[in-house]
């Protein structure tokens, strides 16, 4: 085994917290992250001139020196609560606790299939006014692998195939997907991304779950992303 498979294993943790545990950490820092994606948004748009950046930096250094008061190590990896709840918190599509990701709140179906409406602000721009092509990779990487994951067919990503048929604007989209078929170890998922004018982006994508997770049966690691 690798060093790097070994490292990653050990970021899929079990560490026993209680529904009710895991709750009060989303309600303290969900609204954290929440005012910090607000805060790269207002960072990226404001106009304001050189005293109130300089005194809002300030601000912003003050709050940084608290809450490294007490870090985890890095990164959060994906954690498992005593009842089974699972919490991919760093996950940079939809980690409660990123504040990179959008966030998307995924809709999923034991058929295999997986949804979400979602709104993308300024930070996510490519072109003009649009949605960057890579920030839609990421986008349908998600839903699809979460599709995967809710059929029970799980995997990481082995090829993401996209066609981008119209431009992405930013703004209310929607991402949708469904296990198209099985082959072997491979789970084959198809979706798309959609705006107000119709389909954007069509996605295939090939989800595998590795060899050393395949050859293991520890419950704490059956799923790898
Ligand atoms: C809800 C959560 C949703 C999360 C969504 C986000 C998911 C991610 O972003 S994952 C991160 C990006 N992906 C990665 O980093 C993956 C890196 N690659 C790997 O780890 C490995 O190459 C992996 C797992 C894809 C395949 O490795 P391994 O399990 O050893 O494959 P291996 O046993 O050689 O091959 C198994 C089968 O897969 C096929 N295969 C292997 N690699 C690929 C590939 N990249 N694409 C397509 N097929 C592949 C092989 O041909 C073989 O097919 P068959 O059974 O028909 O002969």
């Amino acid at each position: 085994m690798t060093d790097s498979i070994a490292h990653q294993q050990q970021l899929y943790v079990a560490d026993g917290l209680s529904d009710e545990e895991i709750a009060q950490q989303a309600d303290l820092y969900g609204p954290l992250t929440d005012s910090v994606r607000e805060l790269i948004e207002i960072a990226l748009l404001t106009e304001v001139d050189d005293p109130e950046v300089r005194a809002a930096m300030e601000h912003i250094e003050s709050a940084k020196q608290l809450l490294r008061k007490q870090m985890i190590p890095g990164p959060y990896g994906v954690r498992w609560g005593a009842s089974g709840q699972k919490r991919a918190w760093g996950n940079a599509a939809a980690g409660l606790r990123n504040a990179i990701a959008p966030p998307l709140v995924i809709d999923c179906d034991p058929d295999g299939r997986a949804s979400t409406d979602f709104h993308l602000g300024s930070a996510y721009e490519g072109p003009a006014g649009l949605t960057h092509g890579g920030v839609s990779a990421l986008v349908l990487d998600q839903v699809l692998g979460a599709a995967a994951e809710a059929g029970g067919a799980p995997g990481m990503t082995g090829t993401l195939t996209l066609r981008y048929r119209r431009p992405t604007p930013l703004g209310a989209l929607h991402a949708e997907a469904r296990i198209d078929r099985l082959e072997g170890v491979k789970t084959i998922v198809v979706g798309h991304l959609a705006g107000p004018d119709g389909v954007c982006v069509e996605a295939e994508g090939v989800f595998i779950l590795p060899r050393w997770v395949r050859d293991r049966n520890s419950a704490t690691v059956s799923d790898p992303v």
